[in-house]
């Protein structure tokens, strides 16, 4: 018989386990998640979750304690040359040399690469209005970002892994830039992991979110999912709650506070259950409210931290 099933693209990245400490402390913990290919990823954390040490041992700069990774199906630890030019990284706050003109960054970068698209490069820094001859150090934040981007994308990378790209850019610049490189990069099957602070920009770019909150990945999921699961529960009394009225514990429930007449309780995976619960409190009236990805992330990383991750049974049930 003729096995019709397509074979599967394994993930471009893979990571199983990846821990690295720093003076006894684990600033990665045990992180393990993978990204499909054709995937924009956007990893969220707060200052010193563990976002750049991940994206380091990801890129092979630091050296896991334990753990390992895949990139295009290959450890990480033992990448050739080959896979490396398939694979774009750019660090944090765009390391350009400021004495070179645009030209002169294109001429030095370009003998790393056995592919280059020069036409496309051009067509990026026309698009942003970029003239060759223009000396980097002459270029505003932004705009150094944009030639960094139309670097990476020149050798036209399979992955792209790029650690805080928006970083001092100001809103609109953000947008515009954020916006430009989902539509130059993600084009034929590429895949795209960059890390941030600024969750409305993953909430619009992102297809897919994972959360680092000290060291740990505590949330990994499609950005809709994560959206859809986060909600809260406001319970309206007719007297003061003043912390006499409590949700009772229970899955789920990753926080609540009481403000004048209503508790707000903060539920992941809403369900049947938690409603019943709320219902037994005999409250005058429960309305639940979406919750955008901003305030998701706030209410979420707010609450203990040992609580979660929550999303894991949610995973596993899509996969
Ligand atoms: N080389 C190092 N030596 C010692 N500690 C380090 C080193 N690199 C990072 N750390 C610590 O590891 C933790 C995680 O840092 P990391 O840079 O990975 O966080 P991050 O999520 O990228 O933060 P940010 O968003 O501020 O860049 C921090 O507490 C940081 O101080």
């Amino acid at each position: 018989m003729t096995d019709l099933a397509q074979p599967v693209p394994s993930p471009a990245i893979e990571v199983q386990g990846l821990t690295k400490y720093y003076d006894g402390k684990a600033v990665v913990n045990d992180v393990s998640f993978q990204i499909p290919t054709g995937c924009v990823f956007g990893f969220l954390g707060c200052n010193g979750a563990g976002k750049s040490t991940t994206t380091k041992m990801l890129m092979g700069m630091v050296v896991p304690d334990s753990g390992s990774a895949k990139l295009l199906g290959h450890e990480v630890s033992t990448l050739d040359p080959q896979v490396r030019e398939r694979i774009a990284y750019i660090a944090e706050g765009h390391p350009l040399y400021s004495w070179m003109s645009i030209r002169e960054a294109i001429r030095f970068t370009k003998p790393f690469y056995k592919k280059w698209n020069q036409e496309l490069l051009e067509q990026v820094l026309e698009h942003f209005g970029l003239p060759l001859t223009r000396k980097i150090r002459r270029l505003s934040k932004g705009q150094q970002a944009q030639v960094s981007l139309a670097l990476a994308i020149a050798p036209q990378p399979e992955l792209l892994i790029l650690d805080d790209p928006t970083l001092g850019l100001d809103a609109v610049v953000r947008r515009e830039f954020l916006e430009s490189m989902i539509q130059i990069i993600q084009r034929e099957g590429r895949t795209i992991m960059f890390s941030s602070h600024i969750l409305g920009d993953v909430e619009r770019v992102a297809d897919r979110i994972g959360i680092m909150v000290d060291g740990r990945l505590q949330v990994d999921c499609t950005t809709e999912e994560f959206k859809q699961s986060v909600s809260k529960l406001v319970l309206e009394f007719d007297r003061p709650v003043n912390g006499s009225i409590a949700f009772p514990e229970c899955k789920g429930v990753v926080g609540s506070r009481s403000i004048l007449n209503q508790l707000e309780v903060i539920i992941v995976n809403l369900n049947d259950e938690h409603r019943l619960l709320a219902e037994r409190l005999e409250p005058k009236q429960i309305e639940t409210e979406s919750m955008n990805l901003e305030d998701s992330f706030l209410e979420y990383t707010r609450t203990n931290r040992n609580s979660v991750p929550v999303f894991v049974d949610q995973l596993k049930s899509h996969s």
